[in-house]
């Protein structure tokens, strides 16, 4: 991050999570490597914001088992944005708060425009990443997210079993996608809120603001069903038509 180059406007960093082990999927066949249309779903999430104009650099958060495959796929391909490749924690949570510290030492700005995206949502739109750049000029947070098409369950545990405590108005109901995205002096504050609560652990970086900055709204950014996080195998079937409509196949 060239946080001592004359700019005219802040640096928009995307950090792109992809140091999770795919308990889900496949722990000897890493998810962030499987290629959907030729080429390693990891190399599709940077590509995608390589390609937007207004990234203008790129962290990549990995593990051991990923470094250099992927540290081979960013020599491969010359990546111009991507400035590190940092290790991760043991939850995604951490892996947020590695590359917040990482930024930090680099000395970005305050009012930096910082993207968490999963490396395993390889079709993000351009849309939804210039959505979240420009939603960041009157919000100091923001989330891609998509509206439910089903009727959300607030559940609670009843003995051994899940029971129904409250059915919200679906028109209210989104489902969270990536990036989310925040100033960097906001997330910073956040994350270093919630690290007084060891018990915390927030699936996303949205929660951690909605959570432990109330008065900070988390403004919406239209998101997309093919905004897809590869999750389990079952995923991959679609991710490759995604990938073959994506190259006009
Ligand atoms: N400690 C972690 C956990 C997750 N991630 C990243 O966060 C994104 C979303 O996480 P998820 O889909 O849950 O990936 P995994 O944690 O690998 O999956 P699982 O829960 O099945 O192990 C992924 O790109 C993953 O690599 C990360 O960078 N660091
Ligand atoms: C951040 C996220 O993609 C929003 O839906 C989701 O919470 C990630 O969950 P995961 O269990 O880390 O895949």
């Amino acid at each position: 991050m060239r946080a001592d180059a004359p700019r005219s406007s802040a640096p928009v960093v995307a950090v792109i999570l992809a140091a999770g082990l795919g308990v889900r999927f496949d722990t000897d066949n890493p998810k962030q490597l499987f290629k959907v249309g030729g080429k390693p779903i990891v190399a599709w999430s940077i590509e995608a914001f390589e390609a937007n104009p207004g990234v203008t650099d790129i962290l990549l958060v990995v593990n051991d088992k990923v470094r250099s495959p992927i540290e081979a796929i960013v020599a491969e391909n010359a990546y111009p944005k991507v400035r590190m490749v940092i290790t991760g924690g043991a939850e995604r949570a951490d892996s947020t708060e590695a590359a917040l510290q990482t930024l930090a030492e680099a000395g970005i700005p305050s009012d930096a425009k910082v993207l968490i995206h999963d490396a395993v949502r390889p079709f993000v739109s351009q849309e939804s990443i210039t959505g979240c750049i420009e939603a960041l000029d009157g919000f100091k947070a923001v989330t891609v997210a998509v509206p439910s098409t089903d009727t959300i369950l607030y559940a609670h545990d009843l003995g051994d079993r899940k029971v129904v405590r409250d059915v919200p108005d679906r028109a209210d109901m989104f489902r969270a996608q990536t990036p989310q995205a925040f100033r960097f002096d906001t997330l910073r504050l956040a994350y270093a809120k919630a690290a007084s609560d060891p018990e915390f652990h927030p699936t996303d970086d949205t929660r951690v603001v909605v959570d432990y900055l109330p008065d900070v709204p988390v403004a919406i950014v239209a998101g997309s069903e093919t905004n897809l996080k590869i999750t389990l195998a079952s995923d991959i079937p679609i991710a490759e038509w995604m990938a073959r409509s994506f190259q006009g196949k």
